[in-house]
């Protein structure tokens, strides 16, 4: 792994880079047009975590990670990637960003291959690096694609093109991934695909961020639940305990609306406190500078 000094303006001795934690947020404020949407969030992820992050829908789950990857500014707070402030001194390169909601197919017209090749490409870095070739097969082949390499992105179900967006997070080689619901909406397979591509990421030592309506699939994955509710932290801790089988003689059926007190189960996880606003859905595809 790589040993990085943290910016420390007294020439100070730099921690070891493990100590380092991969996310650290503080006090973060977001406006989004006239209205705050996220009201001092602090986050922390340290190295080889996997955080879900939890919440209603508009509570300021995508805004948050957009925020951390820099793609939009905070308007108070400080965000640091691997301890560097958001800027050009971030290893870039050690960041694996998926965004919600974006169609590998959008705009012109490419293979799935050139999509992957894409991530290749970040900050200063303009032209494919060496063995790009091979490093953009393994991306495709740790997403289950490597026989669509050459298909069109347009060919793809929506399932396949959400995980050749993951792979162009990958190829990056990326030790941070941040994800912002990466199987919404997506078919199946492609569900079970990505269970079993971040059950082997995280068993090599990912860290990772992954906004998820529910933890499904990944729930064995998850080590701690961040829960957005209106752009501020009310839980950050354990998992729910996964609920016991109906059949179960000790289970005691219990519907969401007959207990707010606590956020340890899986139905506060769930959370559905609108009415919120709805936006018009992201075709950009962001990269993180
Ligand atoms: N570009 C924007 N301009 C103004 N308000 C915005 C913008 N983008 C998002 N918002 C508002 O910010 C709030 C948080 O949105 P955000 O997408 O971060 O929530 P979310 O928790 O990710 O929701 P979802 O689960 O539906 O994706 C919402 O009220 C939303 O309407």
């Amino acid at each position: 792994m790589t040993t990085l000094a943290t910016d420390s303006p007294s020439g100070a001795a730099t921690p070891p880079a493990d100590a380092t934690p991969a996310i650290e947020a503080r006090d973060v404020h977001v406006r989004l047009g006239a209205s705050p949407v996220l009201r001092g969030v602090d986050l922390t992820v340290r190295r080889g975590e996997v955080v879900a992050l939890l919440g209603a829908n508009g509570s300021g789950k995508s805004t948050l990670v957009r925020t951390l990857v820099g793609v939009l500014p905070a308007s108070a707070g400080d965000v640091r990637l691997f301890g560097h402030p958001l800027g050009n001194g971030v290893p870039w390169g050690r960041v694996g960003y998926v965004p919600q909601r974006v169609s590998a197919a959008a705009g012109v017209p490419s293979t799935a291959a050139e999509v992957v090749s894409s991530g290749l490409l970040h900050g200063r870095r303009l032209t494919l690096p060496r063995g790009w070739r091979s490093r953009v097969r393994d991306a495709l082949d740790l997403v289950g694609l490597a026989d669509r390499a050459r298909y069109a992105t347009h060919q793809l179900s929506g399932g396949q093109q959400q995980r050749v967006l993951i792979a162009r997070a990958l190829v990056r080689d990326p030790e941070l991934l941040v994800l912002d619901e990466p199987v919404a909406g997506v078919d199946r397979p492609s569900q079970e695909a990505f269970a079993a591509t971040m059950t082997r990421l995280v068993a090599d030592g990912m860290t990772v961020l992954v906004v998820l309506h529910e933890l499904g699939e990944l729930a064995p994955l998850v080590q701690r639940c961040v829960v957005l509710r209106h752009g501020r932290v009310v839980h950050d801790g354990a998992p729910p305990t996964p609920r016991q089988e109906h059949g179960d003689d000790a289970h005691e059926h219990v519907h969401p609306h007959e207990h707010s007190r606590t956020l340890q189960r899986a139905e506060d996880l769930r959370l559905a406190d609108g009415p919120f606003e709805t936006r018009p859905e992201s075709t950009e595809d962001e990269v993180a500078p």
